[in-house]
C-alpha cells in the first residue's frame, strides 16, 4: 500500500471486552482495521476470536472499552456457518435475496466476482465446500461492504480449495479496499497478505506482522512446540494469470509449504 496517504481507519477497539453472566469471554483487545488491510484473529478454541469478530460486526456489545466505527460503515459477514433448512429446494439465486432485496444484475456482478456465475440456478445442497464458501462471499459482498468479517472462511475446504479462497479473499481486498477481518481456523497458518495478527488467548496474547508474531516468545511459548512448525505464512506467488477457481495442483498439503503452482488449461469457469 501507498506509504504517503494513510489510509482510512475502518474500526478501532480499545481495550474492548465481554463479560457475560459473570464470565470475562474476551478483554483487553485493542484492534484497529483500515480501508486494505487484512487482520487475522488467531488463538485456540475458546480463545475469544468469534466473540472478538462479534464485536466488529457489532452482534455483540462490548461490556469493557469501546469500539468505534466510521460513521455509516457496512459490515459484510461471511459465517462460519448458515443455519438454513436443508430439506427444502434452495437455488443460489434465492440464498443472494434471503436478506436482501438486490436486482438480477446485481447478483450476476456479486457471483462473477467470485467466480461462481456458473452457479447460481445450482441448488444449494448440493455445491461443495469450496462452492458454498465463494457463495457466502458473494452473499456479503453485495452490499459492497467497507469492512469484510471472515469467520473461519477456509475451514473444511480440501487444499486446492483453501489456496482458491486465499487467492480470492487477496482479489476481493486489492479491488474493493475492503478492510478484512479474518479468523483463522488453524493455528499455525496466516495469509501471507496478512497485515496484522493478533494472537488470542483471552486477551491479547501477542500481536504483529506474520513475520513478528512467528518468532515472538510469547507465540512460540503457547502455540510454536505444538507443531514444531511454528507459524507458516501462506503464500501466493504470482508470475501468470488465474482461472476464477483458482486451480492449484502438485501441492502437498503441509502448511511448511509455502508455495504452490497453477496448472493452466483445466477447470475454467464457465460464464
Ligand atoms: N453466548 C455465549 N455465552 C456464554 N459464553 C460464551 C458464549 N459464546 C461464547 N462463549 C464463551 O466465550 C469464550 C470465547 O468463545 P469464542 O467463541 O469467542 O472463542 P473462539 O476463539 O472463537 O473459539 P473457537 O475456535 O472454538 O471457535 C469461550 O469460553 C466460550 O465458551
Amino acid at each position: 500500500m501507498n506509504a504517503i496517504t494513510p489510509r482510512e481507519t475502518l474500526i478501532t477497539l480499545a481495550q474492548a471486552g465481554v463479560r457475560n453472566g459473570g464470565r470475562t469471554l474476551v478483554e483487553g483487545v485493542d484492534l484497529t482495521i483500515a480501508r486494505g488491510e487484512i487482520v487475522t484473529l488467531i488463538g485456540p478454541n475458546g480463545s475469544g476470536k468469534s466473540t472478538t469478530a462479534k464485536m466488529v460486526t457489532g452482534v455483540l456489545k462490548p461490556s469493557m472499552g469501546t469500539v468505534a466505527r466510521k460513521p455509516g460503515l457496512t459490515v459484510g459477514y461471511v459465517p462460519q456457518k448458515l443455519t438454513i433448512d436443508w430439506t427444502l429446494p434452495l437455488t443460489v439465486d434465492r440464498l443472494m435475496t434471503l436478506t436482501g432485496r438486490h436486482g438480477t444484475n446485481e447478483i450476476a456482478a456479486a457471483l462473477d466476482a467470485v467466480g461462481a456465475s456458473r452457479l447460481r440456478h445450482a441448488a444449494v445442497q448440493e455445491l461443495s465446500g469450496g462452492e458454498f464458501q465463494r457463495v457466502l462471499f458473494a452473499r456479503a459482498m453485495i452490499r459492497k461492504p467497507d469492512l469484510l468479517v471472515l469467520d473461519e472462511p477456509v475451514q473444511g475446504v480440501d487444499f486446492s480449495g483453501e489456496a482458491a479462497l486465499y487467492e480470492l479473499i487477496r482479489r476481493i481486498r486489492d479491488t474493493t479496499q475492503a478492510g478484512i477481518l479474518m479468523i483463522s481456523h488453524d493455528l499455525h497458518v496466516v495469509m501471507a497478505e496478512t497485515d496484522t495478527v493478533i494472537c488470542l488467548n483471552g486477551h491479547v496474547c501477542c500481536r504483529g506482522t506474520p513475520n513478528a508474531v512467528k518468532t515472538s516468545p510469547e507465540y512460540l511459548r503457547l502455540f510454536g512446540d505444538r507443531s514444531g512448525t511454528g507459524l507458516a505464512l501462506y503464500q501466493h506467488h504470482h508470475d501468470h494469470e488465474h482461472h476464477d477457481d483458482g486451480c492449484v495442483v502438485g501441492a502437498e498439503h503441509g502448511h511448511e509449504h509455502a508455495h504452490h503452482h497453477h496448472e493452466h488449461g483445466e477447470h475454467h469457469d464457465a460464464r
